[in-house]
């Protein structure tokens, strides 16, 4: 990435980007699209901001892949990386998006019948194939960044490899690292011998290589390890901010808290600075942010301001963020890992690779030549691994069996992965979803419960809880929607205005409900409706975020009409307007715990006197999220369905209260296995 012989005074003139046909892949075009025609795979390798991503759909959209009112599709591991991208093509297109060129991501569909290039999140791809098995919409699909790994893109190309034997005419293009390019090929390719439709593996697939970047980026180490990268980060941002002129700042960092404490330190130097210069302009970028408020990254700052962004990997790949001359890398990233042994989702701070240090160079030197600060020394990126360790081999693997059972795949373990998981996690899998009701003792799909659990946009323990709600048992349906609908905004409904702290602590003080977080989010939703949904206003009155609200809302039709479609029809009986009263004996809000622990009570602990949690095995502290009604008060059992794991201490949010025999009443097998273990 280095490019030592660039002149880098260039740095301060502003430039204008450089139009589609000057990108390096325009060269490339006439061969790019000969290999595709001719070869049902084509591995594409190419420097970061080469055009693959932006380009490649357009090229095969104007050569005709889209006659016969087939689509091509293009995947990608982030929700931002879709919506955004999309966003670019339609520009150059000069058309409205959700038209010719549109996007799909969970819960969010912005295309329509003349759409003929679709990004999608590789996650959603996959669920279209619950409908769709051989993807016959789709001309050409177009998996991006497969080196990432992601778990999704990861079984969506073994899945495409079973497609590619069914469908003569179907191409897929991937598109990654150096590395993997190889490897990839590898995996699609015939065995020797094997012939897929007369090709044999010495022409069935092809790596076509880009080389040259859009401008060059200059890449500098530190020459001492820093033991504080966030404050290193802060330190860089206001150096470049004195000493060099011009140019947006991304800054990546492993998470939100780090995110929301550089912000606060740089809010603080802020203060400090002559009134007279340039001004500075921090902005946080992770996954769990609403939409809108991601979006904020991608507009013009005022006039006289300088940006800078805090980000999670989010912004690692694919994205093109207009004016980002300065890039500073931590050096780290917070990945997932699922200790199959307690069943819990640890997100750990650890080194990037080589390939994300490339990626986060790659977002400067778009538009205009870049810098990269890479905090830790080039000795430490020596021995960075070259490429991040797949997801399918960390992750709880729930989600994804389910997927492949309800796709009619029933052996799962011999199933045909890039990278096979450990067998403990297939285990862990079936285990959880035998005991949730959605196999059977022979490993196989229960009906109706396990199909319609996998045709749910949900993860399974969530699913499982919303699809019992029907159940007179529990009768509470109509609160169950929303309260997973606004478990899906992950946390996002409240939001202080100007970091008021105190304003927003008592806002979540008046929704709260004695019982938990669930019946706390029930609550909030309830309010939001009787206000009128379009009272903006009164959202700000209550520091709840308006447009989360809407989203919430619309989520909930979403899920109520997948329950319409299985016949399952939201009650009289627990209707909203019944609210919070006892119905039947039970008053609702036990029920609604109750329902919660048919799905989740794999998740339960109890409280210690001094606050924390314990898991069932007593082994693991937890520690309720500052956002939890349970950050404050006593409770005894609960069940809760997030883990969070900070740099010192694990936290658990949404949390319920529950009767300890719940869990043996809704999982008698689990706990018999669990007490059994013991
Ligand atoms: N939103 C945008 N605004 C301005 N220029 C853009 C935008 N999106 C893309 N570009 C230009 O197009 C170039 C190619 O972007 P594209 O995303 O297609 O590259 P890529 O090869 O897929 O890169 P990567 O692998 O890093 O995602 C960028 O380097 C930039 O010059």
């Amino acid at each position: 990435m280095t490019d030592e012989d660039e002149d880098l005074s260039s740095l301060l003139v502003p430039q204008l980007y450089k139009p589609p046909a000057l990108l390096p892949i325009a060269q490339l075009k006439d061969q790019l699209l000969y290999t595709i025609e001719a070869h049902p795979v084509t591995i594409i390798v190419g420097e970061t901001g080469s055009g693959k991503t932006t380009q490649i759909p357009k090229f095969l959209l104007q050569t005709g892949w889209c006659k016969n009112g087939q689509q091509i599709a293009v995947t990608q591991p982030r929700r931002i990386a879709a919506t955004s991208v999309a966003a670019r093509v339609a520009e150059e297109l000069d058309t409205p998006l959700g038209q010719t060129i549109g996007y799909s991501i969970r819960f969010e569909d912005v295309t329509s019948a003349i759409t003929q290039v679709k990004f999608v999140t590789d996650g959603l791809l996959l669920r279209e194939m619950l409908v769709d098995p051989l993807l016959k919409r789709y001309s050409v699909v177009m998996v991006d960044e497969a080196h990432e790994r992601s778990l999704s893109s990861d079984i969506l190309l073994s899945l495409l490899k079973k497609v590619l034997r069914k469908r003569e005419d179907l191409r897929v293009v991937v598109s990654s690292a150096t590395l993997e390019a190889g490897r990839f090929l590898d995996f699609f390719n015939p065995e020797n011998g094997e012939q897929v439709f007369g090709k044999s593996r010495e022409d069935y697939g092809r790596i076509v290589g880009i080389e040259g970047r859009t401008f060059p980026v200059e890449v500098q180490y530190l020459l001492e390890p820093t033991t504080n990268y966030v404050e290193a980060a802060v330190e860089a941002v206001m150096s470049i901010h004195e000493n060099e002129r011009g140019g947006d700042v991304l800054v990546f960092l492993t998470g939100r808290e780090e995110i929301d404490d550089a912000i606060d330190m740089i809010s603080d130097r802020i203060v400090d600075l002559p009134s007279t210069s340039q001004k500075l302009m921090p902005l946080p970028l992770y996954a769990g942010l609403p939409s809108e408020e991601q979006m904020f990254v991608f507009q013009q700052p005022p006039a006289n301001t300088r940006k800078v962004i805090f980000s999670t990997n989010i912004a690692e790949a694919s994205i093109t963020i207009d004016g980002i001359v300065f890039v500073l890398d931590s050096g780290y990233v917070k990945l997932r890992n699922y200790d199959a042994h307690l069943g819990i989702e640890n997100l750990n701070v650890v080194p990037v690779s080589k390939a994300s240090a490339t990626q986060r160079a790659g977002r400067a030197g778009r538009t205009r030549p870049g810098k990269c600060f890479r905090l830790y020394t080039e000795v430490a990126f020596e021995r960075l691994e070259e490429a991040t360790f797949p997801e399918i081999q960390r992750s709880n693997l729930a989600p994804v069996v389910l997927q492949l059972l309800n796709l009619g795949i029933t052996n799962v373990v011999r199933f045909d992965y890039l990278s096979p998981p450990p067998s403990s996690l297939i285990t862990r899998a079936l285990d959880l979803l035998y005991s949730l009701g959605a196999l059977d003792t022979t490993a196989r799909l229960t009906k109706p419960l396990g199909a319609r659990m996998a045709e749910l946009p949900l993860e399974p323990m969530l699913s499982k809880a919303l699809l019992q709600a029907a159940n007179p048992e529990f009768g509470c349906l109509s609160e169950m929607l929303t309260i997973a609908a606004m478990m899906t905004l992950q946390g996002n409904a409240f939001v202080s205005h100007d970091g008021n702290k105190k304003q927003l602590d008592n806002a979540r003080r008046r929704f709260a409900v004695a019982e938990g977080d669930h019946l706390t989010l029930y609550n909030v939703y309830e309010a939001f409706v009787k206000a009128g949904m379009q009272n903006v206003q009164w959202c700000r009155e209550n520091c709840l975020n308006h447009k989360s609200m809407v989203k919430a809302s619309s989520v909930r039709k979403q899920l109520a009409a997948y329950l319409d479609r299985f016949g399952v029809k939201e009650t009289a009986l627990a209707s909203s307007s019944s609210g919070l009263l006892s119905v039947g004996g039970i008053p609702i809000a036990e029920r609604v715990r109750r329902c919660l622990t048919t799905g989740f009570f794999a998740h339960a602990a109890r409280m210690k006197s001094d606050g924390s949690f314990t898991t069932i095995d007593g082994k693991t502290t937890l520690w309720a999220h500052p956002s939890s009604v349970f950050f404050h008060r006593k409770a005894d059992w609960v069940i809760y369905t997030e883990i969070l794991s900070t740099r010192d201490k694990i936290y658990i949010r949404d949390l319920s209260t529950v009767d300890m025999d719940w869990l043996a009443e809704y999982a008698p097998e689990y706990y018999k296995i669990k007490n059994g273990a013991r």
